[in-house]
């Protein structure tokens, strides 16, 4: 295309200095990106100003947790065939995004509890708790449980999809596995066990992460692997914390739509740890 040429959001070629008009069938800005379905997506069901900033900060988002989930999945199976160095990239780009989805609290503490009062009946039982792509980051990193797939069990798509993830190894099963791999004996029950149940910590596991810790030249990968792994879990421990904080500004301690006693569950939340060895050694060395 010649410097004076330009697409129409039809996606044809105009040509810009008046000499004539080429078309060709090619695709633009907006077809490509779909943005007629997409920016149709911002649906009020108020007539609140601030009902579209708690909008557009939720799909913002659920968006960030797709490109979240694409990378973690990509970065196991690497893991899984021992190709570290990519899953490191993408490892890498998931503390990125974690790092903009923590800011955007800062756009949402914009809205005071009278903002949010305005239209919160609006949102009826919906609630956060919902969000089956958190849930399912959740699982894939390794906080399994398998009660939360129960609130999905209406739309059997998501169902199924929670249900694979949740029967699978997690990241850190798959981490471990390797950990096995490569010569660090570890009891069967941590790297062959039923993937649906929470991680049960283990000493063996904490004493191969520390042999890595102390000789780092010996097992770099793996020492860049466990750094890696402690920024994911960081920048989670992160957002929820921001989102407790938020919603403790927001609503104080009132019970959230989703039937739970609110900040007091986001509070409990904060125990969580998916790598649980990965904090345990800090004290052991
Ligand atoms: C005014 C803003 C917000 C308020 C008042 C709020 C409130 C709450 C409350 C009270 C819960 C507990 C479940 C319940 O009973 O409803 C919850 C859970 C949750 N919220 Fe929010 N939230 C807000 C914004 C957000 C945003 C922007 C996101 C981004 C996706 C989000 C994602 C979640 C998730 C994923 C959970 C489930 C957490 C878990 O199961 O550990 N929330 N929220
Ligand atoms: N649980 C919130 C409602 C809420 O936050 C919410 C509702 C619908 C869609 C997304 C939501 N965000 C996060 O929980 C509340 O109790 O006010």
């Amino acid at each position: 295309m010649a410097n004076r040429d330009a697409r129409s959001p039809e996606g044809r070629t105009v040509e810009l200095d008046g000499e004539g008009v080429h078309w060709d069938q090619d695709i633009s800005y907006g077809q490509y990106l779909q943005l007629e379905p997409l920016l149709a997506c911002q649906q009020r069901r108020s007539d609140q100003h601030d009902e579209m900033l708690f909008i557009v900060i939720h799909q913002v988002s659920e968006l960030w947790l797709k490109q979240c989930l694409h990378e973690a999945h990509a970065a196991a199976a690497h893991i899984a065939e021992e190709k570290l160095a990519p899953a490191f990239k993408m490892l890498s780009r998931v503390a990125r995004i974690q790092e903009q989805m923590i800011h955007a609290w800062e756009v949402l503490v914009t809205m005071t509890p009278a903002d949010y009062a305005s239209f919160r009946d609006s949102l009826g039982q919906s609630s956060g708790f919902q969000s089956y792509q958190y849930r399912e980051l959740e699982f894939l990193l390794g906080n399994k449980n398998p009660r939360l797939v129960e609130v999905h069990r209406g739309h059997p798509q998501h169902y199924r999809r929670l249900n694979e993830v949740l029967t699978a190894p997690s990241l850190y099963d798959i981490s471990l596995q390797l950990l096995e791999r490569r010569g660090f004996s570890l009891p069967r029950g941590c790297i062959d066990r039923d993937w649906s149940q929470p991680y049960q910590p283990c000493d063996a596991v904490e004493q191969a992460w520390a042999r890595i810790y102390r000789e780092p030249e010996a097992h770099w990968d793996l020492y860049e692997l466990a750094e890696k792994l402690v920024d994911t879990e960081y920048n989670f421990h992160k957002w929820r914390f921001s989102h407790m904080k938020t919603v403790e500004r927001i609503i104080g301690y009132k019970p959230g739509t989703g039937g739970t006693g609110g900040v007091s569950f986001l509070v409990k939340a904060l125990d969580l740890q998916f790598f649980p060895e990965l904090w345990s050694v800090r004290t052991s060395m």
